[in-house]
């Protein structure tokens, strides 16, 4: 495969974020030159009719290692990603062990770097083991090779308030950021889908919206208070947005990101009990869907991330109480993305450059990613196919593990090709084989 370093790359004709043609000449790892240019030695990346983006950057990946390697490994999960053109990814921190210490979130690290096709940027843990009571080390895991920015305590939230209020005050001395999985656990007791006229019907234990919310407007008043930024995993109800909108206006720094699943799907998906829709927080009513598509359109929603949550079939093909909660996504957000704001006849593809790289990218403090691909720019970027379709499998999928929510679906846009630092991790819809440190 080509794109080692040294190699040039012209990427002809490609419409930069849908403001017209140009060739792109990556070298070295940048944007060395824009334009109409000759090859002149460079191998030739044909770009006619598609889009060029900022490679994707997702706030929240789950690649299941250490610890649940059947499900999927930095590497597979760092496939599925460039597949999906993104070009870095942040872990989770919920493995086995917990990426609680500097000796996980480097291994992390090292292993992203060793697969090679994505950025693999560490979450580190907030509290030890997840545990929700003591701090875990986050200045270390800061100072450390993986230099951790952003914490968070996913699939669990930091509940007790007085442990978010030193986590915040602890990782504002060195311009962390808290990621909050909002769900107050008091009210999710048991809880098996969204609470409403669905779990009425089937008889199951609901998860209230006010579960998310209550923990929001906490959070908020607790940064308000502390004057530290505050960032909201995986927003899923029309008053979650109502919260942050007003949060916003009032000055206060939060941030918030939305999953594509809870953009297009509703608990309406759940009748017919089929696992592959459980997923936490919970699918919700059309009404949510609603706000928040139109929160992501306007930007009070800052950035669409994944929660990629892969799991084998052991624990997702069962009966819905036993399966675990949470949806594959990265190979297929960007569909999702392009649907959720009009399809692609009204999709504003800065919209999509925003919410899915650059804010992201910001957020997560990714220096080199969100960047439009321009002379100058590092060379992370993806070339999409914006009259194409295609079909979902996941047998077809680069994850190790198959419970998309979407399969059959008919999906707008194909990811052709995706570039990390100038070298295609994924060329014409093929992984690149060759990356990675030898
Ligand atoms: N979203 C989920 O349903 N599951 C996530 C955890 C999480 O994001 O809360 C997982 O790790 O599987
Ligand atoms: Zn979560
Ligand atoms: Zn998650």
């Amino acid at each position: 495969m080509t794109g080692t370093p040294g190699n040039k790359i012209l990427v002809k004709g490609a419409d930069v974020l849908g403001r017209g043609r140009t060739d792109l000449l990556l070298a070295d790892g940048r944007v060395v030159e824009t334009g109409s240019l000759s090859a002149s030695g460079a191998q030739v990346v044909d770009a006619d009719g598609l889009i060029a983006l900022p490679g994707l950057v997702d706030l929240h990946t789950h690649l299941r290692q250490p610890g649940y390697e059947e499900s999927e490994t930095v590497l597979s999960g760092s496939r599925a990603a460039a597949k999906g053109g993104y070009t870095a990814v942040c872990a989770m921190a919920n493995s086995t062990p917990v990426a609680d210490t500097p000796a996980i979130v480097e291994q992390v690290a090292r292993l992203g770097r060793e697969a090679g096709y994505v950025d693999v940027q560490p979450i580190g843990a907030v509290t030890v083991g997840l545990a929700g009571e003591r701090l875990a080390a986050m200045g270390e895991m800061h100072a450390s090779d993986a230099n951790v920015r952003v914490f968070s305590d996913d699939g669990k939230c930091v509940h007790d308030p007085l442990v978010m209020r030193r986590a915040l005050e602890y990782v504002k001395g060195f311009g962390g950021l808290v990621a909050q999985h909002a769900e107050e656990p008091r009210l999710t007791d048991g809880a098996q889908m969204n609470e409403g006229a669905v779990s009425a019907e089937l008889g199951m234990v609901g998860w209230p919206e006010v579960a998310e919310t209550s923990i929001i407007a906490r959070d908020v008043l607790l940064a308000e208070y502390l004057g530290s930024r505050v960032h909201f995993c995986h927003i899923s109800t029309a008053r979650s947005v109502d919260i942050i909108r007003n949060a916003k206006e009032r000055g206060i720094d939060v941030t918030a990101e939305v999953c594509p699943h809870h953009l297009i799907l509703t608990d309406s998906a759940v009748g017919g009990y089929d696992p592959v829709f459980k997923v936490n927080p919970p699918l919700r009513v059309s009404e949510d869907v609603k706000a928040l598509r139109e929160a992501l359109a306007e930007g009070i929603i800052d950035a669409v991330a994944t929660d990629h949550a892969p799991h084998s079939t052991e624990n997702k093909d069962c009966e819905w109480a036993a399966a675990r909660p949470g949806m594959l996504g990265l190979e297929t957000a960007l569909s999702i993305t392009v649907e959720a704001l009009g399809g692609v006849d009204d999709a504003d593809w800065d919209v999509v450059a925003e919410r899915t790289s650059r804010t992201p990218a910001r957020i997560a403090g990714l220096a080199g990613h969100g960047q439009d691909p321009a002379e100058g720019a590092e060379a992370n970027l993806t070339l999409v196919d914006p009259s194409a379709r295609w079909t979902v499998r996941g047998e077809d999928l680069a994850s190790l593990s198959t419970n998309t929510p979407y399969a059959g679906m008919e999906l707008p846009v194909v990811v052709q090709s995706t570039f990390l630092r100038g070298t295609p991790t994924v060329l014409d819809g093929k992984l690149n084989d060759d990356m990675g440190e030898k």
